[in-house]
């Protein structure tokens, strides 16, 4: 996806910084959004959550600029209308244990102000039966696995048909089936909408993402296709049967042979980057610590 207009982007935000009394969690961020699944990688305490609330209008911005479907979200007016047609999927999603999947995606339609009962009845069920919750839709919450009760917040986060999704890390402490198959969900909901969707997962957004954000300490690193996130690494990435002691980050693999990140010595067997590597690369001091185990 190439980088969309001011006029096709349904989220631009530009120069912005948001503090926690003092502290500085974002500065300077800028990037647009346009149609398809756009994934927001970044360390732990890179400041994704804070964006994400950001958008979603629960956080309002120290500084800067952010418009959400051509709508500022500064006043009272502006969030109440972006609210209306945001979908947004938090890491913890306060699930009610003891209501029903059902009864919980009907309280949020309510809450986005869906008055007509009966069209909001059949909403809910669309939304649970695309999540693959049909059946378990009278299940109370409690009595559901941890990657049914995901299903579910995804539903509340669905219900309406918002144009914008948001979703805060939605594939957690999911197993890898059904990982997958909330890579489907994804990628189907992507279609003709826009979704922005925090991970640490680089699997995810090579599966996934069309466009990729990387934020740092803070700070947009990186922007644009997840091909030449991974590009970065060309040429950076050789393969050695000892640990070679040059490089930046290396493990030993399951064939056994090393995979090293850095500048490899001439004569170097190199290997095809994944956006993995790329990513490492890019945050270089936060290869150090893990990846040379
Ligand atoms: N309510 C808060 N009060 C004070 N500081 C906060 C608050 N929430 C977050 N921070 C700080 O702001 C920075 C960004 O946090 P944020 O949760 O946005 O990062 P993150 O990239 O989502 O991290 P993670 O991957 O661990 O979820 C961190 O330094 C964090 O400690």
């Amino acid at each position: 996806m190439a980088t969309p207009t001011a006029e096709q982007a349904a989220v631009t935000v530009q120069d912005l910084a948001v503090s926690y009394r003092g502290h500085k969690a974002l500065t300077g961020v800028s990037f647009s959004l346009g149609t398809g699944v756009t994934g927001l990688l970044g360390p732990n305490g890179a400041g994704k959550t804070t964006l994400l609330r950001t958008l979603a209008t629960a956080l309002t911005p120290s500084l800067g600029s952010v418009t959400v479907l051509g709508i500022d979200p500064r006043t009272p007016k502006g969030r109440k209308a972006v609210r209306r047609r945001l979908g947004y999927l938090p890491q913890q999603p306060g699930l009610h244990p003891t209501f029903t999947a059902f009864e919980f995606v009907d309280y949020i339609a309510i809450l986005k102000e869906m008055t007509d009962r009966r069209t909001r009845h059949d909403e809910v069920r669309r939304a649970l039966e695309q999540v693959g919750l049909a059946a378990e839709r009278g299940k109370r919450i409690r009595t559901l696995s941890g990657g049914m009760k995901q299903r579910v917040a995804l539903a509340a986060a669905i219900v309406g048909d918002p144009e914008l999704l948001i979703l805060d890390e939605p594939t957690v402490g999911l197993d890898p089936e059904q990982r997958m198959r909330f890579r489907e969900l994804i990628a189907d909901l992507g279609e003709g909408r826009t979704v922005l969707l925090s991970t640490h997962q680089t699997e995810d957004v090579s599966a996934l993402c069309g466009h990729v954000v990387v934020l740092d300490a803070g700070e947009v690193r990186f922007t644009g296709p997840p091909t030449t996130l991974a590009a970065l690494a060309q040429g950076r990435v050789w393969s050695s049967g000892e640990r070679d002691p040059r490089a930046r980050a290396g493990w030993r693999t399951g064939l056994g042979t090393y995979r090293n990140i850095g500048a490899p010595p001439a004569g170097s067997d190199l290997l095809d980057p994944t956006l993995e590597d790329g990513y490492l690369l890019l945050l270089d001091a936060a290869v150090m610590p893990g990846a040379a185990a």
